[in-house]
């Protein structure tokens, strides 16, 4: 019997009193030590000299919390409303490529965890398992809303209109068109390594080629522009996210443009190198966007005080991209669950420490911005 106990603690510490992992650094490590060393470099990396991938996480600590006292307010509400759904937490899986390479469960074991966690996943273009087999794993676990898809729209428009028509069929509930990778980062690790290829038996399933079945290459198309998103918006009633927006400009024209939501991202470090930070790019964008669109975030979340922050400074919910990798390599499905269960506890524990009950709790008041 513990001497301290507390009405939340146990609920708020799944992890107390087992084995590792305690954290998500936990599960990083254990991955690193499985993975092959050119795949570890692939997921881990970033481009240039890393300047975005390592500020991203570092950016957090410049804010310091001022937390609310003798608020009460018993159990934490974490539920989040997005896009027409109500995940159980304001946390999705970002969409990262290549599943299969980290762990034989893949795509489908990632659906699995993500589905238990009752939040999103939003399938990687570049995913090694075709949509409607994730789809079909959401559905047996009776989560069929939670599917999101992410598209480089291609510039062949009959094929991506007819992967649009293969996504709206498979249940995806959003499009999520990432806008920040005219052409690929410079990824130097990859280059050094020569990672160019997915093994034999792996490939993107999602580019397979309707009539003659071949997997295409994926484009990374430089002259994707704003009439593109606007055809894309009238090819589909999905709505349609941004994702890759830094700048309150594109910010304001994506609303104008009739988006359904802004989701800030420097693609985790691996695109431009010397962009902003998400954290520090993330309020001028939602000063941009108002109450029009919700604002989502991703980069270098790794605790619950991460989540909190980006809420406060007005995100409506993050997306986690490396840290559910690192759980899918070093344990499989399971992996993710403890993922995504670490951070639903890091995120509760870190809410009834600052005073707040719900999301909706979090604001500016909250932070403090340390001079760097
Ligand atoms: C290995 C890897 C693959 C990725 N693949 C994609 C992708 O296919 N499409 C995409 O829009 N973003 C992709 N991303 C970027 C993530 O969606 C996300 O923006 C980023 O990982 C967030 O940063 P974090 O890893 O610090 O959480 C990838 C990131 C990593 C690390
Ligand atoms: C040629 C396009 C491959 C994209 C792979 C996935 C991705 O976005 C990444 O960051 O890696």
């Amino acid at each position: 019997m513990s001497p301290v106990t507390d009405r939340v603690g146990p609920r708020h510490n799944p992890t107390a009193g087992a084995a590792l992992p305690v954290n998500l650094r936990d599960l990083r490590d254990e991955a690193w030590r499985r993975l092959d060393p050119a795949h570890r470099d692939y997921f881990t990396g970033g481009a240039g000299d890393e300047r975005t991938l390592r500020a991203n996480e570092t950016a957090f600590d410049a804010y310091r919390l001022l937390p609310r006292v003798l608020r009460g307010g018993g159990e934490r509400d974490l539920r989040t409303p997005l896009l027409g759904g109500t995940l159980s937490m304001p946390v999705l899986v970002s969409p990262t490529a290549f599943h299969r390479l980290a762990h034989p469960d893949g795509e489908v074991g990632c659906a699995r965890a993500v589905a238990g966690a009752d939040t999103v996943l939003v399938l990687s273009m570049a995913a090694t398992t075709p949509v409607e087999a994730v789809a079909a794993a959401m559905d047996a676990a009776d989560r069929p809303g939670r599917l999101w898809f992410q598209l480089y729209p291609q510039p062949d428009l009959g094929f991506t209109e007819s992967l649009v028509r293969r996504v709206e069929a498979a249940g995806c509930r959003a499009l999520v068109v990432t806008v920040d990778s005219p052409v690929l980062g410079r990824r130097e690790r990859d280059l050094r390594n020569g990672f160019l290829d997915l093994p034999p038996g792996l490939g993107c399933e999602n580019m397979r080629d309707p009539e003659t079945g071949r997997i295409r290459d994926i484009v990374l198309d430089a002259d994707l522009d704003w009439p593109r998103i606007d055809w894309l918006r009238g090819v589909t009633r999905l709505p349609v996210v941004l994702k890759g927006i830094l700048h309150p400009a594109d910010a304001r024209l994506a609303v104008a443009h009739g988006v359904d939501a802004v989701w800030v991202s420097n693609h985790g470090g691996r695109q431009l190198d010397g962009a902003a930070t998400a954290v520090d790019a993330l309020p001028s964008v939602v000063d941009a966007v108002g109450d029009r669109v919700p604002v989502l975030l991703d980069g270098g979340i790794r605790r619950g005080t991460d989540v909190l922050t980006a809420l406060a400074l007005g995100a409506t919910a993050v997306g986690v991209g490396r840290p559910v990798l690192w759980g899918l390599a070093a344990r499989g499905e399971p992996g993710v669950r403890q993922v995504l269960d670490l951070l639903r506890a890091d995120l509760g524990q870190a809410m009834t420490l600052a005073g707040a009950v719900r999301p909706a709790d979090l604001g500016p008041d909250l932070l403090n911005r340390m001079p760097r």
